[in-house]
């Protein structure tokens, strides 16, 4: 079986041409949904798709770019479909995710009181695989992205590294490369300035040659053209366009 990409979105948190940084990752069998932004609902209307073709959504951390669309995924989940969808997420992440982020919004009394209310919440492990149907297998990696919060990288069956936002990590790329069988970098990418939470295209830009021919950027900002011929061997990934991974 062929795993699949196609991003919701590419976009850095403050783009407006491209979208959150969201993904869906899938098969013949199963359709994944990698984080679920403010714009998800956009994005996969503008696919003509519909919420119950997901069959699972994934979170690697609580920014809005990433959860803000968990909302309308849990309501139209609940209301519309009559289902509970799979919330796969790191166990540190489910607390903050109820309390700080979708109670406001999402509470009734005798209705929806919890998390487990619109999904079937499966914590995952952390370092260790986990599969997530017969084709896709994932495993967290606990990456550094914002003090003081948790934030997850993913492996995708045992060779695609999806970086979801974090600062600069080499050594972690090299052993994945060296080291796992990583043959596909998907990377998030600040173009410009310092990378004090994100990690920067200079920063990419000092690895090898040969591991940087693995990378894909995503997670840019609107200017992304002005940068299309300075990504040596890097290609940004783009929006909506389904990769053979
Ligand atoms: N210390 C911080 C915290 C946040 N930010 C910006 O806010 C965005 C939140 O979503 P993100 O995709 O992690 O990108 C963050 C930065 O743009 C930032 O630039 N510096
Ligand atoms: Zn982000
Ligand atoms: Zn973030």
């Amino acid at each position: 079986m062929t795993l699949k990409l196609q991003m919701l979105g590419t976009g850095s948190a403050f783009s407006r041409k491209y979208f959150n940084n969201n993904a869906l990752i899938f098969d013949e069998n199963f359709t994944l949904m990698v984080d679920c932004g403010v714009t998800a609902p956009t994005a996969l209307h503008q696919l003509g798709r519909s919420w119950d073709s997901i069959d699972a959504v994934l979170i690697t951390h609580t920014h809005a770019d990433h959860v803000g669309g968990l909302e309308e995924l849990a309501f139209q989940m609940k209301m519309r479909y009559q289902r509970k969808i799979p919330l796969y997420l790191a166990e540190p992440l489910a607390g903050p995710l109820w309390e700080h982020t979708l109670k406001g919004g999402l509470y009734q009394e005798k209705y929806i009181e919890s998390l487990e209310d619109v999904f079937t919440v499966i914590p995952l492990p952390v370092g260790t695989p986990a599969d997530l149907s017969p084709g896709i297998t994932v495993e967290l990696i606990h990456t550094r992205h914002i003090p003081g919060r948790d934030s997850y990288s993913l492996y995708l069956n045992g060779r695609v590294f999806y970086s979801a936002d974090m600062t600069f990590d080499p050594q972690l790329l090299h052993q994945l490369v060296t080291e796992r069988r990583c043959d596909t970098i998907l990377h998030e990418c600040q173009l410009e300035g310092e990378g004090q939470v994100h990690t920067t295209l200079s920063e990419l830009l000092s690895l090898p040659e040969e591991l940087q021919s693995n990378i894909h950027l995503m997670h840019y900002a609107d200017n992304m053209e002005q940068f299309r011929n300075s990504t040596g061997p890097m290609k940004f990934l783009e929006q909506h366009r389904v990769y053979e991974l």
